[in-house]
């Protein structure tokens, strides 16, 4: 869950307020228009042809990948496909057993029931999905007491998609239930570029090639934030000039908006600055960081920490995080090899 400073961010991955009104009109709608991800998409249309050709639903899928790389458009897009219906909610909105026996008994043959957040299911919750996903069956107990009887509902053959950011925190039994696991990456530069290239067509707003690439840099791999930032640069766009996004006005645009040129903010920034002032580099531990910084350790490591992995600007050892040579030049500072830094480099998670 974003919270509220995060939510201030112009990059943050999770949803926002503003990205309400075009996230639904930019959505693909089918594979074919779903960019990237090949390997995903590879594996659902052979599992969704097998399954259409058996006139069968199709197996239990499981969606996992951080925050606005498309989970819930892939979702949408496997009903599409298969020529379902999808029926939407959430862990944390399935409050009780019964909760779940209602949405359960309402599916129709062959429905996709997507559970968003599925990690944040209670355990009650959890053990009455487990016969549902595997005999298509509920076991319901009437009455109290001695009297008590358990009875056995059949239910429709229908597809779970589970999406969740956080798969390590699903257990074994529910993660095993699932047919299809698929996980997904940040995306290339050269594919979110494509995607800046779709949506600007389906909002009607012209952009060169050189602009398109650089807001698709900017964006931290994440389809969510393209979008978001290629919204803002129009905005800039029709303001200052005729509308039409040149290499000039996406490079002005984005700074103002205070992205640099790799897709940090001010909250990245303060990040790095802190483990080199206060912490000479690292190894420095999250929660230390998290304190320092004054951001949630949640913020940290699920939104934060990431995209810096990915850049290879910081590293993870057992003693905390480390900064690395490449995020000291980003910040245009000397790197200092440093006492013990020879040994700690040995520790390096790999
Ligand atoms: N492969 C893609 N091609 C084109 N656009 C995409 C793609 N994936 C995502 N998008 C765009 O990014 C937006 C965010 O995607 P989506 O809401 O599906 O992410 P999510 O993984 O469900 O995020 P969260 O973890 O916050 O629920 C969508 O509205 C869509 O416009
Ligand atoms: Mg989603």
């Amino acid at each position: 869950m974003a919270n509220e400073l995060d939510e201030n961010r112009i990059v943050t991955p999770t949803l926002r307020e503003d990205d309400n009104e075009v996230e639904g009109s930019l959505r693909p709608k089918s594979l074919k228009e779903y960019i990237g991800q090949d390997k995903v998409k590879n594996k659902l249309k052979i599992f969704i042809d097998a399954a259409k050709m058996r006139g069968e639903a199709l197996d239990h899928v499981l969606l996992y990948g951080p925050p606005g790389l498309g989970k819930t458009t892939l979702s949408n897009i496997i009903a599409n496909e298969m020529g379902v219906n999808i029926r939407i909610t959430s862990g944390p909105a399935i409050e009780r057993p019964g909760d779940l026996a209602a949405i359960l008994t309402n599916l129709m043959e062959n429905d996709v029931l997507f559970i968003d957040e599925i990690h944040r299911l209670s355990r009650s919750v959890e053990e009455v999905l487990y016969p549902s996903m595997e005999d298509y069956a509920l076991d319901i107990i009437i009455g109290k007491g001695p009297s008590a009887r358990s009875v056995r509902i059949e239910l429709p053959k229908f597809t779970l998609i589970g999406a969740t950011t956080r798969a390590g925190m699903l257990t074994s039994p529910l993660r095993d239930r699932f047919g299809v696991i698929c996980k997904l990456d940040l995306y290339s530069n050269k594919d979110l570029k494509t995607i800046v290239q779709r949506s600007s067509k389906l909002l009607d707003v012209p952009i060169s090639d050189e602009a398109a690439l650089e807001i698709a840099k900017r964006s931290r791999g994440t389809p969510r934030i393209v979008n978001r930032l290629l919204k803002r640069v129009r905005d800039f766009a029709q303001v200052v000039e005729d509308g039409y996004i040149n290499l000039d006005i996406a490079k002005k645009a984005l700074k103002m908006l205070e992205v640099d040129d790799l897709g940090l903010d001010g909250v990245d920034r303060k990040i790095l600055v802190s483990m080199i002032e206060k912490f000479d580099g690292g190894p420095v531990g999250l929660d230390t960081l998290s304190a320092s910084t004054g951001e949630e350790k949640n913020t940290v490591e699920d939104v934060i920490e990431p995209f810096l992995l990915q850049l290879g600007f910081i590293k993870r050892t057992p003693r905390g995080r480390i900064l690395t040579r490449k995020a000291y030049e980003h910040m245009g500072l000397d790197f200092h090899q440093r006492d013990g830094d020879e040994k700690l480099w040995d520790l390096l998670e790999k």
